[in-house]
């Protein structure tokens, strides 16, 4: 490319960074917004989800705590009621090696009786069990309708349990272990004066039902701690509610002591879990490692169900889910791009049509193009036009004696003259070889002649070669085009003149009088 379009390409590539940094802020905006909007709508859903789950565990947890009450009503009831009930002792069944014992109390009892208390069982153990017994009527019912239940019994402090179902109970039978359990140990009098409901868990079921949590409630005659009434869940139901609907992240639950009971998947028994928790239900707080949480009180200060969103897992999937919304963004980019760039290759290439290389000034193309347009100016401003034609003069020495670069200089600098010394609305052609032609609307043809001796002085201060070379002189022919005149005609008519000024001794314009 020649050096003398460069301003002109420096102006173009200057249009079309500013393009392209609009656009890039413009792009980065669009990822940026949608990016922060997937994130609030993926922590919308986790949130919903969450709401959704703790709603339903509540409901869980307060049916089955209605259910232990209920039973623990039942049958204290009874025990304060009931009358010394015989020992039903003759149908027991020793377990060989062992001191422990089970039977079923009655033929169509919901549960069965084990122990390791000395048989036949005295009158205040058979009033116990005959007591359990009162609450068969609520255990076949929950039994019937509600497949969560590992275990439903009584365990007394005088060493025995009622236990249902107790088709169910194959080889399991009474022993001390039970007493190790922490739901009893919790129910006791001290430590559990208010005689409020426990819930304890997660562990292995001793009759083979895999893991499962406890909901125990104790039991008592006036200020005397009889035993517990307790429900056993299976903890794959809690998973399950834990996996209710979809969202990002993992739900758990978590005893009041920070052990995990239940988790959605990926189950560790004993973990523990230091949550931050809220009372509020929708209320994310981060831990130390900056992960986010939610959590929910479901039993006070025993059960809670907690949400953990990872903060690298929570961007991901908002990168993820914003991904299309980026490609979009990146092809619109790449196309503004182009855009740009074949919107500056056009208007170079529609420069490049319309100008001389080598002297800036308009080339015929160009020249005829413009002209339409002033020539429909003039007319509608009442202006004249005057058409001016200049020739170097005796240019072909200049090439001869100092070589055909410092002719194209010379041309340079004369381009760059007229072009620096003409009003806005003149037009500068390079016509041919060292002729250029001016078109100059103007106010009235007396202001014409002084105009282009403007000009052409100006010009002449060109030197050939360098500032100790000689300067140029030009000769020129100047006519007003008529109204009705042809602009080629009125070219020819200032050619005619330029050809006299040469005759008449170059270095001067002849007008047309
Ligand atoms: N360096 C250079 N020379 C050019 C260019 N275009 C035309 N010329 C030369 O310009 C010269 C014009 O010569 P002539 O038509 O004889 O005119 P002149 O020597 O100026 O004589 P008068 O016009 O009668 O004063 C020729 O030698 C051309 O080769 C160009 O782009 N660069």
């Amino acid at each position: 490319m020649p050096p003398s379009l460069l301003p002109s390409t420096l102006k173009l590539r200057h249009h079309a960074l500013v393009w392209l940094a609009l656009s890039g802020l413009i792009m980065a905006t669009i990822c940026a917004t949608t990016f922060v909007h997937h994130l609030e709508q993926l922590r919308a859903e986790a949130e919903s989800t969450f709401a959704s789950r703790s709603a339903l565990l509540a409901k869980f947890v307060a049916l089955h705590r209605d259910r232990v009450t209920v039973m623990r009503k039942l049958m204290q009831e009874r025990y304060a009621t009931g009358a010394v009930q015989p020992s039903p002792a003759p149908n027991a069944e020793r377990h060989a090696g062992q001191d422990s014992w089970s039977l079923l109390p009655e033929p169509d009892a919901a549960g069965i009786a084990s122990g390791s208390a000395p048989l036949p069982l005295s009158n205040e153990q058979s009033r116990e069990l005959a007591a359990a017994m009162a609450m068969d009527a609520q255990i076949k019912a929950a039994l019937q309708y509600d497949a969560d239940l590992a275990w439903l019994y009584y365990l007394s402090a005088q060493r025995f349990i009622y236990i249902a179902p107790h088709g169910k109970v194959g080889s399991f039978h009474f022993s001390d272990a039970l007493y190790e359990r922490g739901y009893w140990e919790a129910s006791s009098p001290t430590r559990n004066p208010a005689r409020r409901m426990i819930l304890k868990g997660p562990y292995q079921d001793l009759a083979g039902q895999g893991w499962i949590v406890t909901f125990a409630e104790p039991v008592y005659a006036a200020e005397h701690m009889l035993g517990v009434v307790a429900v056993d869940l299976r903890i794959n139901t809690l998973e399950q509610l834990a996996n209710v609907g979809r969202s990002l992240g993992e739900t758990m639950m978590v005893s009041g002591d920070q052990r995990l009971i239940a988790k959605q998947s990926g189950f560790a028994p004993g973990m523990r879990l230091h949550p931050p928790l809220s009372h509020k239900l929708i209320d994310w707080n981060a831990d130390d490692g900056g992960d986010l949480w939610l959590s929910s009180s479901v039993i006070d200060d025993e059960l809670w169900l907690v949400h953990r969103l990872r903060r690298r897992e929570l961007y991901l999937a908002a990168a993820r889910e914003s991904g299309s919304a980026w490609l979009m963004v990146l092809l619109f980019g790449l196309l503004a791009m182009m855009a740009v760039r074949l919107r500056a290759a056009l208007i170079q290439a529609k420069l490049l049509m319309r100008t001389d290389p080598l002297t800036q000034a308009l080339n015929r193309r160009g020249f005829y193009e413009k002209a339409e347009g002033l020539l429909a100016l003039a007319q509608r401003q009442q202006l004249v036009l005057a058409v001016l034609i200049m020739d170097i003069d005796f240019f072909k020495k200049i090439n001869d004696s100092h070589g055909h670069a410092v002719g194209d200089t010379v041309l340079k600098d004369l381009g760059t003259a007229l072009r620096s010394t003409k009003r806005s609305s003149d037009l500068v052609c390079r016509w041919g070889g060292e002729e250029f032609v001016l078109l100059l609307p103007l106010a009235s043809s007396d202001q014409a002649l002084a105009s282009a001796e403007r000009l052409r002085a100006h010009a002449q201060l060109i030197h050939v070669g360098d500032i100790n070379g000689p300067t140029i002189t030009l000769s020129g022919g100047l006519v007003i085009k008529r109204a009705d005149e042809p602009l080629d005609a009125a070219i020819k008519r200032a050619d005619e003149l330029l050809y006299e000024a040469k005759q008449g001794g170059r270095n001067n314009i002849r007008a047309a009088t």
